[in-house]
């Protein structure tokens, strides 16, 4: 697809047309998830860091919630350490919560911000421990063994679920200038570091702002039907079923589970949509068409 930014005179024919949908979102949250695959690429993280200083720009109050599975491996890679998934997380010892924190937190983080900020944006760089924003407890996991089926209790280290959201500092972010960009870790109050994965993170998020939208980025156009076609909307009931019949499978399973967490919560919509297709969020949200996969109550 041709950058619908880059232009002057594609812009002001983009910017007429998505007027009245702007107009939708104004003063509203949206929170959007950016996971660590969708951000491999220079020209797409421009064109995402773009895509949110507009929302910014016209009135919408973004959240940005991070991933960063493959960057977080490829440290670990650096310093010798195997990455080890169970039930699709990621088995965090003492020392891997270091570097998980570090690069999270820390390098993505910035570099998130940077993007953001050379759009001409004020974005500031958080993590669950800035402003008590999120507490986290030890996540209790367990995963069925398919040729027993018998039930096993993951110890999955210092892998947490975000238990408490004080939003606060997100409504102060809010009313300013500043785009809160946020990494998925969090304290406990066991006093440990936790590492949490970045849907479930802000899916939390979204439920404790009861957002308008979430937006989950993500590898594919959405969620798609037995004949792999995008499906453009579905209800909570229809994306269960989807889930129970095993259209959905895999990755998706949790994805679609944060999506109707979410919804649960009080967000008014959840989109999962192809982060690998430049300026996804606009498309998303002011086109009449949308881009993903739209899943409401
Ligand atoms: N019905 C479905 N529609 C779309 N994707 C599906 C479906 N069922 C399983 N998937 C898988 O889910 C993956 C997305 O989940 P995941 O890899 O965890 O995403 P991310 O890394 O972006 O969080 C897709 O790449 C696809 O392989
Ligand atoms: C517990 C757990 O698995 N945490 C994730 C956090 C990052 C993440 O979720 O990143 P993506 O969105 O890019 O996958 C991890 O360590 O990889």
């Amino acid at each position: 697809m041709t950058d619908m930014t880059e232009t002057a005179e594609a812009q002001a024919r983009f910017l007429s047309a998505a007027l009245p949908y702007m107009q939708r979102y104004e003063n509203k949250t949206i929170v959007v998830k950016y996971g660590g695959h969708a951000m491999g690429d220079a020209a797409l993280g421009q064109a995402f860091a773009r895509d949110i200083a507009l929302l910014k720009q016209s009135g919408v109050s973004p959240i940005v919630v991070h991933g960063g599975g493959p960057q977080i491996a490829a440290m670990l890679k650096k310093m010798g350490i195997e990455s080890k998934f169970e039930g699709g997380l990621r088995v965090t010892d003492e020392k891997t919560v270091e570097i998980v924190e570090m690069v999270l937190a820390g390098s993505i983080n910035k570099e998130i911000v940077a993007l953001i900020n050379a759009e001409g944006e004020w974005a500031i760089g958080l993590c669950g421990k800035d402003g008590n924003m999120v507490f986290a407890e030890k996540a209790h996991k367990t995963v069925v063994d398919p040729d027993s089926n018998i039930e096993r209790v993951l110890d999955l280290g210092f892998v947490g679920e975000p238990v408490e959201v004080d939003r606060t500092l997100l409504d102060l972010l809010a009313h300013s200038e500043m785009i809160p960009v946020i990494a998925p870790v969090a304290p406990g109050r066991d006093g440990h570091t936790y590492n949490i994965n970045a849907d479930t993170f802000a899916g939390a998020i979204a439920g404790a702002v009861r957002a308008t939208r979430l937006l989950f980025l993500t590898d594919v156009p959405g969620v798609l039907d037995k004949d792999k076609k995008l499906i453009d909307e579905l209800t909570v009931a229809e994306a269960r079923s989807l889930i129970k019949d095993g259209t959905i499978s895999g990755g998706m399973i949790p994805k679609v589970e944060t999506c109707i967490q979410a919804i649960e919560r009080g967000v008014e919509g959840v989109v999962i949509l192809n982060g690998k297709t430049a300026h996804a969020v606009l498309l998303e949200l002011f086109t009449e068409h949308g881009a993903g996969t739209l899943i409401v109550p």
